[in-house]
């Protein structure tokens, strides 16, 4: 059984869309990721997948819950770990008092544990706690129960550097215990260090689903070749390559084959020869030319669930896990 099957989940905040015919699925033990500049539909998809929003249509299943149905959806959020992107805990509370709370409603095996792995104080008030510190105090809540599937939303938003890998190990150790994992980001480093497959969301729609490995062999290669010859520039201006400089060496992203790559240093006496890999972000950027991405409207908002249009995209107050779609926690 997949950890998550997404089944042309579409979800408009009245005229506004927030995600359409969103269609992936997670299998067991994998982390896929999500990746997406603001306004993608990362947090949309994510929040109507856990049942705090209603889609509009479509449907989804979480371990093999039916995700539109209150109650299984209610059933299912006791086996997942649940990480907001705006967590919006309530500042009055201590982060003590907050864990108190989740561990009432879902468990706390590991809480201990947790807050010595990342250093937390529990005594303090979380309105007094930094960026950073309110966002471990939403890792421990999500993580504490030991669930069999985590949604993480942005996770490492405020996170120094060392704590980023922190939390990537932890990931990875869920994982290992069988836990599946669905993370969404725009910053590719960390989708690429930790996902297994990645989902481009793009516009609300996800253009593309591939591995990581993939969409790397799609950046293709930087080369940097010096010859012994003089260059002219026509000389490499061929199908493959692209960015190409031209000087005392020569540089340019190959995306051709490696044999076209030797065709095309033939006949030169080649005396240094770089190849790396390159740059994830050119890969991505391929989903995004030309494109600004950014709001979408529907023609015909007739059909749009009309309560939700002034709701904040994510839970506010105390629980992470209020509804912003139905006014209560289902
Ligand atoms: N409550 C809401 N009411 C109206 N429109 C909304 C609401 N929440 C999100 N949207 C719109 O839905 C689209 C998707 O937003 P969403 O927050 O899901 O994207 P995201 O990829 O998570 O972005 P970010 O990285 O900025 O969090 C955007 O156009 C956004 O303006």
């Amino acid at each position: 059984m997949p950890a998550i099957e997404c089944r042309s989940l579409t979800k408009y905040y009245g005229d506004v869309r927030g995600i359409e015919d969103v269609s992936f699925t997670v299998e067991d033990g994998e982390v896929f990721g999500f990746l997406g500049p603001n306004g993608a539909g990362k947090t949309t998809a994510i929040r109507t997948l856990l049942g705090f929003l209603s889609p509009t249509s479509g449907g989804a299943a979480l371990l093999g819950h039916d995700a539109t149905d209150p109650g299984e959806s209610r059933a299912a959020r006791e086996r997942i770990g649940y990480l907001p992107g705006d967590p919006g805990l309530d500042e009055d509370r201590t982060a003590e008092a907050f864990l108190d709370h989740q561990a009432a409603l879902r468990g706390s095996g590991s809480r201990e544990a947790l807050v010595a792995r990342f250093g937390l104080d529990e005594s303090r008030r979380i309105g007094d706690l930094s960026r950073g510190n309110r966002q471990k105090v939403a890792l421990v809540a999500a993580f504490m129960h030991d669930p069999d599937l985590l949604l993480l939303d942005e996770p490492t938003s405020g996170l120094d550097p060392l704590l980023q890998e922190e939390f990537a190990a932890l990931v990875r150790e869920r994982v290992v215990d069988g836990a599946s994992v669905l993370l969404s980001s725009h910053v590719l480093g960390e989708v690429a260090a930790l996902c297994d497959r990645v989902g481009v969301l793009r516009e609300g729609r996800l253009a593309a689903v591939e591995s990581v490995e993939d969409l790397r062999s799609r950046g293709g290669k930087q080369v940097r070749v010096r010859v012994a010859e003089d260059v002219s520039r026509g000389a490499f201006e061929v199908r493959g390559a692209m960015n190409l400089r031209v000087g005392d060496t020569v540089s340019f992203t190959w995306t051709g084959g490696y044999d076209a790559l030797i065709d095309l240093l033939d006949g030169f006496t080649v005396h240094d020869l770089e190849i790396v890999d390159a740059p994830l972000e050119e890969a991505f950027m391929t989903f995004y030319d030309g494109d600004v991405p950014g709001p979408g409207r529907r023609d015909d908002a007739r059909g749009a669930r009309g309560t939700e249009a002034s709701a904040p995209a994510s839970g506010t107050g105390t629980d992470p896990e209020k509804t912003d779609a139905d006014g209560g926690d289902r």
